[in-house]
């Protein structure tokens, strides 16, 4: 993924019309007069202010003002829109501040400020706009969130603490967002903090960190005795710090500390498929991807080349490619669908699926023959059942365990991106109830390795018939022949042992740009 992804391409121009245009959508209580030489007019998709001070150079509006804009005319997209709101400072008069994100380059954003006195005549009206104003610009997104947020200091470079208080707080501040925000001192910190919190006392648990942090606090809210009702009444969301920042790609369509922020202030609340892994007698929730062989190792051997940056990750790649290395197991897999023309049909349904979130979670649409599946969701509010059991069980009725000899690769996804610009599971969707699994066999040649490694890159992974493209509801992995290896769940190494993996339909809850799709590009 190379460009930002906002309201627009550009975000200070209208999508729908020219300023004057956009002018023309507006109605009576739309406009607001602003003294004598200014008004405002929310129109289609921005806020249009028009200023005769701007012609002088006014340093009150602080910012750059992108193309698009002329000289006393300047349209501010309703997405980039914080807050609103009149401030009294004499008995008689107030003054309007507004506060907006505006761009200081193509990939970060931050604070600007409007204010403009309202006479006293004029305050009831200025209220009334002021409401409009803040529910038009937050559409379907709730306004003034509750956040805990989690800075990991260690996250990445070790940057995280810097940006947060550089890019994200004063973001957050000016959308009005209430913040209770703790530094995590220690591994598995994160997961205590989500076991114990007040559900009722927040919306969203924000992590400034890599994938690691939420990773953690999934796992921390799936403890809890009261697990399903935590998982979906709090928000899981990611502000990118770290060295993986998958989920911020896939969800907020950017791996910008401050356009993340701001996807966040306007995000949508979104069931999100989570999974069960069961590996000796432990039971943890993945979020993001479980992978075994080529992908595990490649990253997970190769933290002692961290001085590489991201680049470890294909030189590690690369290593194993060449000496051909195959990880083989036995794997039994609950298959949904299984071809390709299928798989992209149910990507383009759900394109159109504008279905609202309570009725994106649970087991009802699953397909699935299992008596237990429709009453999968269990009575209380703790962790549903296994419909499938444990790893340590045996094998469901109608799962069959085959040898795959010569595998290379055994990825799994419930995400599109695994990295900034990696679309590796193109038609993986947040809750439609199903993994994604990839398997490509360790022996194929080496131009064909490359090719699908450059295929990730252009988005063309998913049609190269060297890739076997399923969604299913669940799998068993035995790795075999092997003293030791990698297995890695959600970027964090487990033991080499074997483990088993199912799907439960919108368990967890994250915030989106959509309400129901990643910001990666589907399937083409
Ligand atoms: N203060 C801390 N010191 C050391 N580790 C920490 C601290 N706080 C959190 N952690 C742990 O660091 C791990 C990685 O965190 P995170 O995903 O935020 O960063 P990252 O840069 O993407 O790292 P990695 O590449 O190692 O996954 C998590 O398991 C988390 O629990």
């Amino acid at each position: 993924m190379t460009t930002v992804s906002m309201a627009t391409d550009n975000p200070f121009v209208d999508p729908t019309s020219s300023f004057e245009d956009a002018g023309r959508g507006t109605t009576s209580d739309s406009h607001l007069p602003v003294g004598r030489d200014a008004s405002l007019d929310i129109a289609t998709d921005s806020l249009i202010v028009l200023d005769e001070s701007f012609e002088k150079g006014d340093s009150s509006c602080c910012g750059l003002w992108p193309f698009g804009t002329t000289a006393n005319t300047r349209a501010i997209p309703l997405y980039n829109i914080l807050w609103a709101e009149l401030t009294n400072e004499s008995e008689q008069d107030s003054t309007l501040v507004l506060t907006y994100a505006t761009p200081t380059s193509k990939n970060s954003v931050r604070v600007a400020t409007l204010k403009y006195p309202i006479e006293y005549q004029m305050v009831d009206l200025a209220n009334k706009w002021v409401k409009k104003l803040l529910d038009r610009s937050y559409g379907e997104s709730q306004q003034r969130k509750r956040a805990k947020v989690l800075v990991n200091p260690h996250s990445g470079k070790g940057s995280a603490g810097k940006w947060y208080a550089r890019d994200v707080e004063p973001l957050l501040k000016a959308a009005h967002v209430s913040i209770d925000m703790v530094k995590t001192r220690h591994k598995g910190e994160a997961v205590d903090i989500a076991e114990k919190i007040d559900i009722e006392a927040f919306d969203i648990i924000a992590s400034c960190s890599g994938d690691g942090l939420p990773h953690e606090v999934f796992n921390g809210l799936g403890k809890r005795p009261d697990a399903k009702k935590a998982l979906s009444k709090i928000a899981v969301v990611h502000i990118p710090c770290g060295s993986g920042n998958a989920m911020s790609c896939n969800l907020n369509g950017t791996d910008s500390p401050s356009l993340a922020t701001l996807a966040i202030i306007k995000g949508i609340q979104t069931p999100l498929d989570l999974i069960s892994i069961t590996q000796g007698n432990t039971r943890t929730l993945s979020f993001l991807s479980q992978s075994v062989g080529i992908v595990a190792e490649a990253d997970l051997a190769t933290e002692n080349l961290r001085w590489m940056g991201s680049q470890r990750f294909t030189y590690g790649f690369l290593v194993r490619l060449i000496q051909k290395a195959l990880y083989p197991c036995d794997i039994a897999v609950k298959v949904a669908i299984d071809d390709k023309p299928s798989i992209r049909e149910h990507y383009r349904k759900e394109q159109q699926n504008h279905e609202p979130a309570s009725e994106r979670r649970g087991y009802k649409f699953l397909i699935d023959d299992d008596a237990s599946a429709s009453t999968g969701s269990g009575s209380d509010d703790s962790l549903p059942p296994l419909r499938y059991g444990t790893v340590n069980d045996k094998l469901p009725e109608g799962w069959e365990l085959v040898p795959y000899d010569k595998l290379g690769n055994f990825y799994c996804g419930n995400m599109a991106y695994m990295a900034s610009d990696a679309n590796f599971f193109s038609p993986a969707l947040p809750n439609d109830g199903y993994m994604d699994l990839v398997c490509i066999n360790g022996d194929i040649s080496r131009l064909e390795a490359m090719q699908m490694m450059f295929a990730v890159e252009t988005n063309k992974l998913f049609d190269n018939p060297g890739v076997w493209y399923r969604k299913i509801l669940g799998y068993r992995i035995i790795p075999k022949n092997q003293e030791d290896g990698f297995i890695s769940i959600d970027g964090e190494r487990v033991p080499f042992a074997p483990f088993q993996a199912e799907i439960h339909k919108g368990l967890g809850t994250v915030l989106s740009k959509t309400g129901h799709m990643y910001e990666a590009p589907g399937p083409v």
